[in-house]
């Protein structure tokens, strides 16, 4: 489609006319690529889920959907200086230097302000609508976006405004079109945090999982105040991680605040938890009472090549938790329940923050371990340290991640009455010393009796890999645990790691 076409109702003068055709070609040509698009969208006042998914849309056709969200911008009055400002905000400084010559000179130093962030500076652009605007199109004061491309002083008063900041806002209403009213055949599971519901955004068809947070019970003062902490800490987490994308984390795609209850929309993930698909199992969630009696012998098992896949993308998904951010970001509940699959089994790692305690993560390095004062965790994924001394460091995510790996080997669940030795950890240790007394292979007693049979050497390799990197994951001296770089390294080239 050309620039000059009509798209989706938009009348063509509001086609984009701030910019030089080449400059938008080169922003369109590096925003499509790997969608980076979608991560500058939550920070754009006046865009809504509803355009994301309309430019989602437009891609589905090969179409630019980077021109299609600018095109939208460009209709409610936003100029290149907000563009230029949304740029800086999202760091995105090549994309600065591309349009810099489009912009006011007064602006240029938002650049030095980026490479610099100690050097305060705010240059004050206007938002379209308000008195200075250059344009005088329609205001945006009505707008249910935290705006986040304003100026922040107002918003850093409201820390629940600053931890929604970067993540797109959604009405009630269209969560209860999308869910049937949060109708209980639309239930997929429950947390400890809320019930989460498969929904259809009505007007793009898209599926998404809604949680609604539940109230808590404790109604007195106190009571709410903690409740209001722990879903600014819930929202500062998925804040960062809305920034921050990545194949392996599970995006949050919408928040919705303004009805009887909180609402979080994620990315819906067609193949369930790691859990169900390990233990076969049809959550009585996920079917409807007529379909139950087709899924008694639950789903298919999972091939040891997916097995691989699953554990080295939710390898890399903690990793980058680990190491993208200038300190750590330790996820504290890394569990199978946790690890969410996509219609291409592709994991991604779910539930952040929460539970956590985000100044505490801060400064949580492996030299210096922090004592935490309020972690959750599951307590069969719990490392000895934390369960002990509160000490939280990132080889607590190791230590569950560890037991992750023994549970996608064996097929046994991380704690379980009915197994002698309770524990999978021990339940593996103990198997490991009969092998050796009986000089038989480990993964011979250990492997999953559901997973089809190792089909080649390099599956039989793979086993040994999981189950060795497992426990040393799950090694209970957290100094001695592989880091997440060396398990991912180990389970990418099939190596074992030495515990010495
Ligand atoms: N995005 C999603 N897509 C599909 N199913 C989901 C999604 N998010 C959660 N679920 C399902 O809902 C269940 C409950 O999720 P939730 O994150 O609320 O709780 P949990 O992780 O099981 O428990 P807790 O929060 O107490 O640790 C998950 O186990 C999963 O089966």
């Amino acid at each position: 489609m050309e620039d000059s076409d009509t798209v989706d109702g938009l009348p063509e003068e509001n086609m984009i006319s701030f910019l030089r055709r080449e400059t938008l070609q080169l922003i369109c040509d590096i925003l499509d690529t790997d969608n980076t698009w979608e991560t500058i969208a939550p920070y754009m006042p006046g865009i809504q889920m509803r355009d994301v998914d309309g430019c989602r849309r437009f891609a589905s056709y090969n179409q630019s959907p980077t021109k299609m969200l600018l095109r939208i911008w460009c209709s409610k009055g936003y100029n290149a200086t907000h563009l230029y400002q949304l740029f800086a905000k999202t760091k995105l400084i090549r994309l600065m230097r591309l349009m810099r010559s489009e912009v006011d000179e007064k602006y240029h130093c938002l650049e030095t302000k980026i490479l610099n962030p100690a050097r305060r500076f705010r240059p004050n652009i206007p938002p379209p609508g308000s008195q200075s605007a250059s344009r005088s199109k329609k205001t945006e004061t009505n707008e249910a976006s935290p705006a986040p491309t304003q100026s922040s002083s107002s918003s850093t008063n409201d820390p629940l405004r600053v931890a929604i900041e970067g993540t797109l806002p959604v009405t009630y209403l269209e969560l209860l079109e999308a869910t049937n009213g949060f109708a209980a055949s639309n239930v997929i599971g429950k947390g400890g945090y809320g019930t989460v519901y498969k929904g259809e955004i009505k007007t793009t068809g898209g599926m998404v999982a809604v949680k609604r947070i539940l109230a808590g019970n404790d109604s007195s003062a106190h009571g709410s105040k903690v409740e209001k902490e722990r879903l600014r800490q819930s929202l500062t987490e998925l804040r960062t991680l809305a920034r921050f994308r990545h194949d392996n984390i599970l995006p949050i795609y919408a928040y919705s605040l303004e009805g009887p209850e909180p609402c979080l929309v994620y990315q819906f993930m067609a193949n369930g938890s790691l859990e169900d698909r390990i233990l076969c199992r049809v959550s009585d969630y996920r079917i409807t009472t007529v379909k139950k009696y087709l899924f008694q012998k639950g789903t298919t098992p999972l091939t040891w090549i997916q097995r691989k896949e699953i554990s080295i993308g939710a390898a890399r998904g903690i990793l980058f938790l680990h190491s993208f951010a200038k300190t750590p970001i330790i996820h504290g509940d890394v569990k199978t329940a946790n690890i969410l699959l996509d219609k291409h089994m592709e994991p991604k790692l779910g539930d952040f923050g929460l539970s956590r305690d985000g100044q505490v993560e801060a400064e949580a390095t492996e030299k210096c371990p922090l004592i935490a004062s309020h972690i959750k965790g599951t307590l069969a994924y719990l490392a000895p340290e934390f369960i002990t001394s509160k000490i939280l460091t990132t080889k607590l995510d190791v230590y569950s991640y560890g037991i992750v790996l023994l549970e996608i080997a064996s097929g046994q669940r991380a704690y379980s009455d009915s197994r002698e030795t309770r524990g999978l950890v021990e339940y593996c240790q103990f198997n490991k010393e009969l092998a050796a007394r009986q000089n038989t292979r480990l993964r011979e007693i250990l492997i999953d009796k559901r997973a089809p049979p190792l089909a080649n050497e390099a599956e039989e390799l793979f086993l040994e890999t999981l189950i060795e990197v497992g426990l040393a994951g799950a090694y209970s001296d957290r100094r001695l645990r592989p880091s997440m770089a060396q398990i991912v390294e180990h389970l990418c080239k099939n190596t074992i790691p030495v515990i010495e």
